[in-house]
């Protein structure tokens, strides 16, 4: 019989682990909080999966934010796979993610749009919101898209812009927190990463140039993304606190799954649409809350999906 660890589950082999039997960071083992879904071969194992049920062989890929998943209903010949469906992935837990993955064909050109993210508040740990982004570059994708719901820090900006991400500062790697901690897959990329061109400066003036042919350019921004561990907006100390450091939009998501793409080589465009005044004063009684952020996305469906299919044909074309 298996020797019983931590919390009655198995006990690690720690020898199998140190000899590159299984790709799981061993602390998490350690504390119980793995269920050994980083090891590459299972990730081959839910990539087969996806490839198996479409005739679709996507180079682009789209992660939609809060409220923006109905850019996967563009799709044609659509394929879609509910996250509980597929093998080791988890599931959505966030109104406004529909927890699919779904293939088919934007413009005529084949993409694969995660309809629904994992968010590090849900519980997950950083590898596991990420790992949809390595089983995505298993099935071919090397060029992604992603996006995100956001609050304007920005005094310039307004609800409803688009600002294109050009950096970010990633908070959870200032605590010693990353997708990437634990032994490093060198099947995936390398152990130490650059991230200073992590935002492709070719597709965002891809992206610049869609923008200005659909007349979108007064609301299209460029800027800096943070992302905190949420589910908490932030306080104002804390948002005036994010200014100072040159912050203009803040969230809680997508970096993780910018870092893990970049390890991994695919090309990042990523934007956040401004779905809210980040409050930075005390002398007001407005709250910011998750359906106006569902609301303001609603409200820029129709640009966002003309912006996204643009890009995505320039990106094809390139
Ligand atoms: O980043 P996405 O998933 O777009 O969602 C944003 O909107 C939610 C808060 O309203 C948070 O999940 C935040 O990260
Ligand atoms: N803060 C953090 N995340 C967000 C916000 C915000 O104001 N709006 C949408 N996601």
């Amino acid at each position: 019989m298996a020797p019983t660890g931590i919390n009655g589950r198995e006990a690690p082999d720690v020898q199998a682990l140190a000899s590159g039997g299984g790709f799981m960071c061993l602390e998490q083992t350690v504390t119980g909080t793995s269920d050994h879904d980083f090891r590459y071969e299972l990730l081959e194992e839910s990539a087969q999966f996806l490839l198996d049920g479409t005739k679709h062989r996507p180079n682009i890929a789209i992660i939609c934010g809060s409220g923006l998943g109905s850019l996967a209903t563009e799709l044609e010949e659509r394929d879609e796979f509910p996250y509980e469906t597929v093998p080791h992935f988890p599931v959505s837990t966030v109104t406004g993610h529909a927890g699919k993955m779904v293939l088919g064909l934007l413009s005529g050109i084949p993409v694969m749009c995660m309809q629904g993210r994992f968010h590090a508040y849900e519980g997950y740990p950083l590898w596991k919101v990420s790992m949809p982004v390595r089983v995505m570059k298993l099935m071919g994708i090397e060029q992604i898209i992603v996006t995100n719901a956001a609050g304007g820090l920005n005094e310039k900006y307004n609800v409803g812009d688009i600002m294109f991400i050009k950096d970010h500062i990633n908070m959870q790697g200032f605590a010693g927190d990353s997708p990437l901690r634990g032994r490093n897959e060198e099947r995936f990329g390398p152990r130490f990463l650059c991230m200073n061109n992590a935002y492709d400066k070719e597709l965002r003036s891809l992206a610049r140039e869609a923008a200005q042919q659909l007349g979108l350019m007064d609301i299209v921004k460029e800027g800096v993304y943070v992302m905190l561990g949420g589910p908490t907006y932030e306080t104002v100390a804390e948002l005036r606190l994010l200014s100072i450091l040159g912050v203009d939009a803040v969230g809680m998501s997508t970096v993780p799954e910018v870092i893990v793409a970049r390890h991994c080589g695919m090309k990042v465009f990523a934007f956040s649409l401004i779905t809210n005044k980040c409050i930075t004063d005390y002398e007001t009684d407005l709250e910011p809350n998750h359906a106006e952020v569902i609301e303001a996305a609603n409200a820029r469906q129709k640009d966002l999906k003309e912006l996204v299919k643009k890009i995505v044909s320039k990106m094809a074309a390139k």
